[in-house]
């Protein structure tokens, strides 16, 4: 049974403590050069995939107890529990049931004892048939022009997932049409989009689960009232203006025709929307067959994740691994490196998928945790944050766990370009993992020319720890399967980490207050009067608001 107890009672996390205690001035430089098997004995492969965990400060007795952990804490049962849909989201009395939007298997998959199947795979046809008209020149703008180009208005989750799926699989881009995301509510965003389209030829997807979200209900509005301004007409307005929504009722209110709304449901969580109809940017960008092969993939690591034993399943090792560093060494960050153009947009994806599920201090049980969770997740594309990040990572006092994440092979195979790329990437998680020595340092500048006295001055400074974690994802290419496995993989280990922390990996109530305050200080911004119930700080911000304003 999962959730029972505190996670620092259980008897594998005294025998962690104790192992941290042993390892953790052994040098990962040292391991490599005992063991040459390294390599061979800690990497594992997944749904097209590959980990090699080998560069994390583990052996096998760390791999032993953390599995043990895994065991004592009911990941197993945690897991079962995920895939058949009881209420995992508590706080919300829901099922979180993104995969059974990616779910190919004849297995029925029951909500309130109903299979929701049908209905999933239902949509997913209305998505084909959408596709089918839009690509295909069928469903045409008011002037009877084929449309150009598809704006996409939604945020977090109804967003990031679509947009880093979207400009993962540029390659495979081949309806003609440009796809546009507007998420923030910034006037300059919306115009800098808008300024660029013919109102005849754009096609508007407003992606809301809940309908009710300020930032794209403002944008949604602008969208139409642009629409209307500049050319398009009231009875146009179906035409040109869908929607993906759990709340038909406020979809309608806001004037998208019944039969142009995609369904949503409360058992899909806004970061897993990806893999519902909010996945219908992407699907008119790629086709319905890349579309479905991006599920393929998800399900794939979706199988692995619900049969593998735990040592070989990836997405366990990972969470496993990112626990060891945040609860034994106190590491509070997490970086995701991936060095491929079309996957830049995976650190922001992550970063939502990992914070907005993990960032949480209080179990299920309702008790305050004595233990750190999910870290703060960042990174960028590589090589770029070579240049810029990457020396605090050799150097600096804090030391942050990396994922390096590369496809062997290159879309565009130019000169020698992807060889540079990949060994780039290879070589910065071999320069954390071995550091330079100041022995080697100072033989480094005396043969640079200079005299030993110098050199022993200098080398401190060109000391570098080395022993700094990581882990290499690597397959062979960033294709519609490969792209969705890697997405899923992620989706389980930030679970797998929650089910083992004993956190609601599935709720949001923070992002909430914000919500709600959002709403009292744009009252006071738009007002006149100080507000007393607000505080100072904020108070003495709204007068410089207003007093900018009025100087302009
Ligand atoms: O799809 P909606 O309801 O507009 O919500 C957008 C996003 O807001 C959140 O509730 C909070 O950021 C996310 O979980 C969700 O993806």
């Amino acid at each position: 049974m999962a959730y029972q107890g505190s996670l620092t009672s259980v008897q594998a996390w005294q025998d962690l403590q104790q192992h941290h205690q042993d390892i953790r001035d052994q040098h990962m430089r040292d391991w490599f050069a005992k063991d040459p098997q390294r390599f061979e004995r800690f990497h594992v492969e997944a749904a097209g995939l590959t980990l090699d965990y080998s560069k994390n400060r583990i052996n096998q007795h760390t791999v032993q107890l953390l599995l043990e952990l895994a065991q004592q804490r009911g990941l197993p049962g945690a897991i079962r529990n995920l895939f058949q849909g009881e209420h995992v989201n508590r706080s919300e009395d829901r099922p979180a049931l993104h995969t059974a939007l990616r779910n190919f298997s004849e297995r029925e998959i029951l909500v309130n004892d109903v299979n929701i199947m049908p209905e999933v795979r239902h949509t997913v046809h209305r998505m084909e048939e959408f596709c089918w008209k839009i690509r295909r020149n069928q469903w045409r703008g008011y002037d009877n022009r084929p449309f150009t180009d598809v704006v996409s208005i939604g945020i977090g989750g109804s967003f990031l997932g679509p947009k880093l799926a979207s400009s993962a699989l540029k390659p495979y881009w081949d309806s003609g049409l440009n796809i546009h995301y507007l998420a923030n509510i910034d006037g300059s965003h919306i115009t800098e989009i808008l300024k660029r389209l013919d109102p005849a030829t754009t096609l508007f997807i407003v992606q809301s689960k809940s309908f009710g979200t300020q930032e794209t209900l403002k944008n949604a509005t602008a969208c139409r009232r642009w629409f209307l301004d500049n050319g398009g007409s009231e009875q146009d307005l179906s035409r040109h203006f869908t929607a993906v929504s759990a709340n038909v009722q406020k979809a309608t209110e806001f004037g998208i025709a019944e039969e142009n709304i995609f369904p949503m449901w409360d058992w899909v969580g806004g970061r897993y929307s990806l893999w519902s109809a909010m996945g219908l940017p992407l699907a008119l960008a790629i086709g319905i067959d890349n579309f479905r092969d991006l599920l393929r993939g998800a399900y794939a690591m979706d199988e692995h994740f619900r049969t593998a034993p735990l040592a070989e399943n990836m997405p366990v090792i990972m969470a496993l691994l990112g626990l060891w560093y945040v609860n034994f060494f106190g590491v509070n960050s997490h970086a995701i490196l991936p060095y491929d153009h079309y996957l830049r947009s995976l650190p922001a994806h992550l970063q939502q998928l990992d914070m907005e599920s993990n960032g949480k201090s209080i179990t299920l049980d309702g008790n305050q945790v004595d233990y750190h969770t999910g870290p703060i997740i960042w990174g960028g594309v590589g090589t770029n944050g070579q240049h810029a990040f990457h020396q605090l990572l050799h150097q600096g006092t804090h030391f942050s766990p990396c994922d390096f994440i590369v496809p062997m092979c290159s879309h565009n195979p130019i000169d020698n370009f992807h060889a540079m790329l990949v060994s780039n990437c290879l070589s910065q998680s071999q320069a954390l993992l071995q550091g330079k020595s100041e022995q080697e340092a100072i033989e480094e500048l005396i043969a640079s020319g200079m005299s030993k006295a110098e050199a022993l001055v200098l080398a401190p400074q060109k000391v570098i720890p080395g022993n700094r974690p990581s882990n290499t994802l690597y397959f062979p290419k960033a294709t519609p399967h490969t792209v969705g496995s890697l997405i899923a993989l992620y989706e389980h280990k930030v679970a797998a980490q929650g089910m083992l922390w004993g956190v609601n990996s599935f709720d949001q109530w923070g992002v909430e207050l914000g919500k709600q305050l959002g709403n009292r200080v744009l009252s006071a911004l738009e007002g006149e009067t100080i507000a007393d119930d607000i505080d100072g700080s904020t108070n003495g911000l709204i007068r410089a608001f207003h007093k900018m304003q009025q100087q302009l």
